[in-house]
């Protein structure tokens, strides 16, 4: 059977939710390494879920190389930084992953966040225009997150990719039949909403361990290991950019709510507008959205207080004021 995309119906009554009453235990989060320009890209996203009034802080799960320095600019702007350990994979097979993703594997840790009921992962490269915490109300024990694309040059180790094949498409190339069924919808880990578990934390570890590192590294192991609970969610939830001119009969640029600034060269804080696709006018709006975020003084964190973490959820409750959403499934195009 079809797997379903979910979609979301709002009723849009306006309602103030109560969040302290219960649901208390949710989070944005995102993963910082290192001590490059990614720190940028927190900042813009803290002050993007402020923009658009989220109701919930954010946590980075940050690798011990991020400096000072950094760590304190992100509690500035109300940010609750949270040390990991780095996961390696398996000795000896490192090299099957791309050199640039393996310190994704460390992303794993985030299952071991029990504190929090349920999160949404954001990559720092993600900018929200729109609130989207009603995603936190879909039901639980499922892993929501958009699917992705096959079409840029990233995935030209994958078969998909050197046939012609897109999830995106299915009728373009159709998957042959002498391959076998078509592969199971393959998600983005760029975004992606999930429950903490120390149980599946635990789990995890253990399948990776006996898991061949692979080209995109944590990506392909989250979309093995959540592959029967995966649900996807419409593309406007994590718009990977090549969208824009790969599928563009699937994208309504107006609806966006997130975008995701992973093609090549569209980091707002590298874009040069240089590379292949960077001078389009879709991609310099998006661009120049990201910085309108990043360069106002007005989202900056007004409380010059470090930010604790109960002090940050009772804040969040007052902030708090979104229509009530509800869901509802459809079946999604058969990837055959
Ligand atoms: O020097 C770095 C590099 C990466 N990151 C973090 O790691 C994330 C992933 O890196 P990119 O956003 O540059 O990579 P892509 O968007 O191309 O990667 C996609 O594929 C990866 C495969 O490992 C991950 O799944 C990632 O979440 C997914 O969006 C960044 O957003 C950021 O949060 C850093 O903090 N510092
Ligand atoms: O799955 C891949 C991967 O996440 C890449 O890093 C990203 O740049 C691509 O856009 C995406 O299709
Ligand atoms: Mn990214």
């Amino acid at each position: 059977m079809a797997p379903e995309v979910l979609v979301d119906v709002f009723t849009g009554t306006g309602k103030v939710s109560t969040l302290n009453a219960g649901y208390s235990k949710r989070a944005y989060i995102t993963f910082l390494a290192g001590n490059g320009d990614y720190v940028k890209g927190v900042v813009g996203l803290a002050k993007g879920l402020r923009k658009v009034k989220s109701a919930y802080p954010l946590v980075v799960a940050m690798l011990p190389d991020v400096p000072e320095e950094h760590r304190q600019i992100l509690r500035s702007q109300g940010c609750i930084i949270r040390e990991i350990e780095p996961i390696y994979p398996p000795e000896n097979q490192i090299q099957f992953a791309m050199a640039y993703y393996v310190i994704n594997y460390s992303k794993l840790r985030i299952w071991n966040f029990e504190e929090y009921s349920k999160m949404m992962y954001l990559d720092a490269d993600i900018q929200v225009f729109e609130n989207i915490d009603h995603l936190f109300d879909t039901p639980d024990g499922y892993f929501y997150a958009a699917m992705d694309c096959f079409c840029e040059k990233t995935w030209s180790h994958a078969l998909h990719h050197q046939i012609g094949y897109c999830q995106q498409c299915p009728d373009r190339v159709p998957w042959p039949a002498e391959l076998g069924p078509a592969p199971a919808f393959y998600f983005n880990a760029g975004m992606f909403v999930f429950e903490p578990s120390r149980l599946t934390y635990e789990n995890l570890l253990e399948v990776l361990q006996i898991t061949p590192p692979t080209p995109f590294a944590e990506q392909d192991f989250l979309n093995m290991f959540f592959e029967k609970v995966y649900k996807p969610i419409p593309l406007e939830y994590n718009l990977v950019l090549a969208m824009l001119w790969r599928h563009p009969e699937n994208v309504e640029v107006e609806k966006v709510k997130v975008v995701h600034y992973c093609a090549a060269g569209s980091k707002p804080w590298r874009y040069t507008g240089k590379e292949v696709n960077m001078d389009r006018e879709d991609i310099k709006m998006f661009v120049s959205k990201w910085w309108d975020i990043y360069n106002d003084e007005s989202l900056d964190l007004k409380d010059q207080n470090p930010v604790v973490e109960e002090e940050t959820f009772s804040k969040s409750s007052i902030m708090a004021s979104m229509p009530e959403p509800t869901m509802s499934y459809i079946p999604a195009p058969s990837a055959a």
